[in-house]
């Protein structure tokens, strides 16, 4: 069992030619909800591969939270540990401008995400092969996980994002740290070849259309991923994370991971969607033997 400890969010998106000046009401050309969430992507992202997958996160007492938690459930995760909370479903507000976005994020039930509802779980998180964590619940509940999942030896993958929401001690206490670039800039201060020597077998930085790199304790390995038509890189890190943890779990090596976690990823670019873009384990494999 792989359990996230994370955010469900409803993407809430809209698409307008015209950007309202202040106190302007304009026509917009499109609106769609998409389910989304770190959390909750990463959860879909392994399971979507077969993983066997539990979600510890809240929702608010609301249509969102009923239609997330039908989403969770449709993709095959247990979400007896989604609490459901007096507090609103967490909603990103996504505004599509000019191939450009500005994006409000209100987090709601996640912040809800506490020590309580952390101990409420702690058979499901026993249970777990490997804990994933994402930066959109509170700092003080991954600061409890990380405490836990210490004390029992759970071995943890954090994925840093948001990046300002790292505390440094951290990284002594994860299995794995997966920043992208900028993210690794943003936290150690120095570029990424300097951190993965610091940290070998640790921190996996991915690259974007490069791929993804680590330390292996003698040679930095880069693992570049296939070249393919990019249509919508949202939610392409969380298929990465989510693939690395399936591949980790069922017993590959980091190197294997990263190779496996780029061919996922590289696939979930082609759609348009967080979720919409994530494959199934057939489609990966069909990826990996074209690549050999
Ligand atoms: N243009 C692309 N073509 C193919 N694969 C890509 C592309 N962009 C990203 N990927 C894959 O997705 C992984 C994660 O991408 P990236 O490093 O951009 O993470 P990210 O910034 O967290 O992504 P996002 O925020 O867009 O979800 C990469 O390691 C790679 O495997
Ligand atoms: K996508």
């Amino acid at each position: 069992m792989i359990t996230v400890i994370g955010s469900i969010n409803m993407d809430l998106v809209v698409k307008t030619a015209i950007y309202p000046k202040q106190g302007e009401t304009v026509l917009g050309d499109l609106f769609t909800t998409v389910p989304g969430g770190k959390g909750a992507n990463q959860a879909v992202a392994a399971a979507r591969l077969g993983s066997a997958v539990g979600m510890i996160g809240a929702v608010g007492n609301d249509a969102f939270g009923i239609e997330l938690l039908n989403n969770l459930t449709k993709e095959k995760i247990l979400v007896e540990g989604v609490g459901k909370t007096n507090t609103a479903t967490g909603i990103a507000n996504i505004l599509l401008h000019n191939n450009d976005n500005r994006i409000i994020v209100v987090p709601g039930a996640n912040f809800k995400v506490d020590r309580e509802m952390i101990d409420q779980n702690i058979e499901l998180i026993k249970a777990s092969k490997l804990i994933m964590l994402q930066l959109e619940i509170p700092v003080d509940t991954i600061d409890y996980v990380l405490d836990i999942c210490g004390q029992l030896s759970i071995p943890v993958l954090l994925n840093p994002a948001p990046a300002r929401n790292f505390k440094a001690d951290w990284i002594h206490n994860v299995t794995y740290l997966t920043p992208n670039e900028t993210e690794c800039e943003e936290i150690f201060g120095s570029d990424y070849e300097t951190v993965l020597k610091q940290y070998p077998h640790k921190v996996i930085v991915t690259l974007g259309g490069e791929g993804a790199a680590y330390f292996n304790g003698e040679e930095i390995i880069k693992i570049p991923c296939c070249k393919t038509n990019a249509v919508d890189t949202t939610g392409a890190g969380d298929t990465f994370n989510g693939a690395f943890a399936h591949a980790i779990c069922g017993g590959k090596s980091i190197e294997e991971s990263v190779h496996f976690a780029n061919a996922a990823a590289s696939i979930s670019v082609e759609k348009f969607g967080a979720q919409g873009g994530m494959p199934q384990l057939s489609e990966v494999n069909e990826r990996l033997k074209k690549i050999k």
